[in-house]
């Protein structure tokens, strides 16, 4: 492999049929990309007018889609919403310990409950990463560290709280544990379904049906319980690859399929922490992308290799060799 064949750049109106062929790939009701023609189609387009947006003419809605290519061929795609749950509220249920205590009794309870928040709203989120099976880890660490740089490059866009949702685990049916003990329940539909309804967005039916009181997680069956903030196998790649930038995934899960939810804050990312002028990391592996915007473009670079463009953005690839 050279490191230099894997490029990331926005992407354009002719990668439709490669988007499709991607999205093809994804398990159903894994991730916000779905194998749907015309939804892809407008993809391409809303990314194409986030990145052409003027820095002055910003309002949140903005969404950008990225994709890697390996010598022209497409390998894989990530995304930025600016502002999650736009115009309206991006839901989540958010881990609380309720304590309680009797004296009489002499004893402690503390009971782990869900509570329905709209907490992440307004935060920028991390979408749609997709990269082919056979595609190496240094190209996965490139398709989702690569949108961190460009975050940190054009941070007044952005929020400084980042947030990803991430797959619940399924079982063997593709059945979601914890939408059978709770969001069927108000939705009367299939998981797949509700996916399908949802379409990946913010839906005021959210709102509507779903039960406002906190959810006492001992109450629901053992099989829901368990699946609190699993992820789904699908998902451990990029939510690896976030973990280590010190993403959190304690407080919040999807109210969906009870999978974790990650949030960090920008400025404490490992990525942008270490992020310096290229020419100060000459010596090792790097992530290098161009300061610009609608023609950005981001790279692996081998330690020693001469940088296409001298007034690049660079990170370690490997953060465990910061000193
Ligand atoms: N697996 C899912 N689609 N879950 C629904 C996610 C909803 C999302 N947090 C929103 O408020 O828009």
């Amino acid at each position: 492999m050279n490191p230099s064949d894997f490029q990331l750049r926005p992407v354009a109106e002719p990668d439709l049929d490669a988007l499709q062929g991607l999205a093809a790939g994804v398990s159903p009701g894994i991730g916000s990309l779905r194998n749907d023609r015309q939804l892809l189609a407008q993809r391409i387009e809303r990314s194409l007018q986030a990145f052409a947006t003027a820095d002055d003419d910003v309002s949140g809605e903005e969404s950008y889609l990225f994709v890697l290519e390996q010598q022209g061929r497409l390998l894989g795609c990530s995304g930025i919403a600016a502002r999650a749950g736009y115009g309206s509220r991006f839901y989540s249920y958010r881990n609380e310990f309720v304590v309680a205590t009797s004296a009489a009794l002499g004893l402690t309870q503390r009971t782990h409950t869900l509570h329905l928040c709209h907490d992440l709203t307004g935060a920028t989120l991390l979408t749609s990463f997709y990269i082919a099976p056979q595609a190496p880890l240094e190209a996965a660490q490139l398709l989702s560290r690569a949108r961190l740089l460009f975050l940190q490059l054009h941070a007044a866009r952005f929020s400084d709280r980042i947030v990803a949702e991430f797959p619940g685990l399924l079982d063997a049916q593709g059945h979601s544990p914890f939408w059978d003990a709770v969001g069927r329940r108000f939705f009367d539909m299939d998981y797949p379904q509700a996916e399908a309804v949802a379409g990946g967005r913010s839906k005021a039916f959210i709102a509507d049906l779903m039960p406002q009181s906190p959810i006492y997680v001992p109450l629901l069956p053992e099989a829901a319980q368990r699946a609190i903030g699993q992820l789904h196998p699908d998902g451990e790649l990029p939510f690896d690859i976030l973990l280590s930038e010190g993403f959190d995934a304690e407080s919040y899960i999807d109210i969906f399929d009870g999978g974790p939810t990650a949030e960090g804050r920008l400025q404490a990312l490992r990525s942008v922490r270490a992020a310096r002028p290229v020419g100060e990391l000459a010596g090792q592996a790097c992530i290098a992308c161009t300061r610009t915007r609608e023609g950005f473009r981001a790279q692996l670079l081998a330690p020693g290799a001469v940088p296409p463009n001298p007034d690049a953005l660079a990170t370690p690839l490997n953060l465990e060799a910061l000193a």
